[in-house]
């Protein structure tokens, strides 16, 4: 049996309790929230790119030793629209929709005038993120959407250009401690300048109130102007040590001037990404606490990030790990066309993600020669080697490969984390185990079952932890075979191995990322 990515699939809104076998942990209360695209089909049309799908939203919720599970997609305007029009009429990253079907081109002309970059969506299904403490479903667009944690309701539309400018924002935040929340975004163009933007949203809204949105209340850490004005870099996630942001601008590049024209040539905004492999990549170590980029200059080889790992600071150094490919073939992957194929030619055209550890000197020596490598921790084989011109070209070390959606220990966010949980991404986009790396003893420890698709694990600590590891890693499982039913996995961190599982008499579907909401009693 197959997974059929572009079904679309049904929503349980009501509650379904699970049948859990096993023994949950009595600590283990609250809700795991999950968001990924659900619905492929309106209509008679269709969109191109699994990532486009219309945003479904599920949830398990313990509670007492029960685990209830509910479904709800997502009613945004581009919800709305298309299910009103019963075609999709909202653009997506991968599918360029017309809201006149004309395919005179002339109308197309004048639509295009009326509206000279079409309706932006509010489809936000790649993340689910909090800001004080409401919580959003969010891609990457300026819109995101405030839902109902609880029954899954679709609230608020947000525009983050009411507060900020900027065009597109990671669905990726870092939080600290006091419930801040941080997140970038692009600023395209606007008064000749294209920059990218670190902001902070404060957990509390002025004067307290509960009714205020806190992102009235944002404030600007840093901008870093992009390298070329019509070129911005694509990144969907970036690092934050205790003093640093570490920002990715590489070479996968957003072509401005074809984006005006994508919509009049009938192209997605996709074909307007164009990853040069000519080029390097450059890194930015901004300081928190000053906004300012530190005056060393770091770059390395053409890469592709998507997710950040973690970043820590050692001796005069900062760490970040992230998962990094070779070029832009992944994207590629996720077109609905080619996840519906399994060839071998397909196989080998997917270039494997390599979890990478890079190193920063902070400060480097006046005294350093040309050739010179700045990296004096003895626990990594990175490199940043001095050039002529005084730029420190870094090499990263490889610690393990064919793994993506890395989740750690998020209390160690910022500090040197010792875990990594992953699922496997060997040979296509088809997730087949969920792993726990060991970066000190370089040990994969797996869990794997026979066609079952885990999702991306989420580790909740357990309350009375002491050591790192000490907690459960969740990943929602769908079984391919018929005669299986779907079911959320719960495995003790610590020795990675199954503890529970609570079997859901629904169809679960492939998902993207989530959040753990703790409900304190
Ligand atoms: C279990 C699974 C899934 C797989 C197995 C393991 C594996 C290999 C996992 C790999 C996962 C990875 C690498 C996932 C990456 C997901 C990304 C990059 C999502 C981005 C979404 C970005 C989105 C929706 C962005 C939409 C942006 C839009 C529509 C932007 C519109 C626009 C705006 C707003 C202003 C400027 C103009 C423009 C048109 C660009
Ligand atoms: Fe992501």
């Amino acid at each position: 049996m197959q997974y059929d990515h572009s079904k679309n699939k049904e929503e349980h809104p009501d509650p379904i309790k699970a049948e859990v076998k096993g023994n949950l942990p009595g600590w283990l209360q609250g809700t795991l929230l999950r968001n990924g695209p659900g619905m492929f089909t309106v209509g008679d049309t269709s969109y191109n790119h699994w990532f486009d799908g219309m945003a479904l939203m599920h949830s398990f919720t313990f509670k007492n030793g029960d685990v209830t599970y509910r479904s709800r997609y997502l009613r945004g305007d581009t919800y709305k629209s298309n299910m009103e029009a019963k075609r999709i009429v909202v653009s997506e990253m991968g599918t360029m929709a017309y809201p006149d079907p004309s395919k005179n081109i002339f109308t197309k002309v004048i639509t295009f005038l009326s509206q000279t970059i079409p309706d932006f969506t509010d489809n936000c299904g790649n993340n689910i993120i909090r800001y004080g403490s409401d919580y959003y479903a969010t891609s990457e667009t300026n819109y995101i959407r405030k839902i109902d944690p609880e029954t899954l309701e679709t609230l608020d539309k947000v525009d983050y250009l009411k507060y900020l400018s900027v065009n597109l924002v990671t669905s990726h935040p870092h939080y600290d401690k006091e419930g801040n929340t941080y997140n970038m975004g692009t600023t395209i163009a606007e008064k000749g300048k294209t920059k990218y933007t670190v902001f902070k949203v404060p957990s509390t809204a002025e004067g307290g109130s509960e009714m205020i949105p806190v992102l009235k209340n944002l404030e600007v850490l840093s901008t870093v102007p992009c390298r070329s004005l019509l070129t911005p870099s694509y990144y969907h996630s970036f690092g934050m040590s205790e003093n640093y942001f570490i920002f990715i601008e590489q070479p996968l590049k957003l072509d401005l001037l074809k984006m005006a024209t994508a919509y009049l040539r009938g192209v997605n905004w996709a074909t307007c990404l164009k990853f040069h492999s000519e080029d390097n990549t450059l890194i930015h170590l901004i300081d928190r606490k000053t906004g300012k980029e530190v005056a060393t200059k770091f770059f390395t080889d053409a890469m592709l990030v998507c997710h950040h790992v973690n970043a820590f600071e050692e001796n005069g150094h900062v760490v970040f790990d992230v998962i990094a490919y070779n070029d832009n073939s992944l994207y590629e992957m996720f077109y609905l066309s080619k996840l519906k194929e399994e060839s071998e030619e397909i196989r080998k055209a997917y270039s494997k993600p390599k979890c990478k550890r890079f190193v920063l000197p902070i400060q480097t020596d006046k005294e350093a020669q040309i050739g010179d490598d700045l990296v004096k921790l003895k626990f990594t084989t990175a490199s940043a080697v001095k050039d002529k011109e005084g730029k420190l070209l870094c090499q990263p070390e490889v610690l393990c490969e064919g793994v993506e959606l890395p989740r750690i220990n998020y209390d160690f966010n910022g500090q040197k984390h010792g875990y990594v949980y992953f699922v496997c991404a060997e040979m296509s986009p088809i997730p087949s185990k969920v792993m726990k790396f060991d970066i000190e003893m370089r040990k994969m420890l797996q869990w794997a079952e026979d066609n079952c698709w885990p999702s991306e694990p989420v580790f909740i600590a357990n309350p009375t932890a002491i050591e790192e590891d000490d907690g459960v890693v969740l990943s929602s499982v769908i079984s391919t075979d018929p005669l299986k039913s779907n079911f959320l996995l719960v495995l003790d961190a610590g020795s990675f191995t199954e503890i529970a599982r609570a079997y859901v008499d629904v169809e679960l579907h492939m998902d993207m990322h989530g959040i753990f909401i703790p409900q304190h009693s």
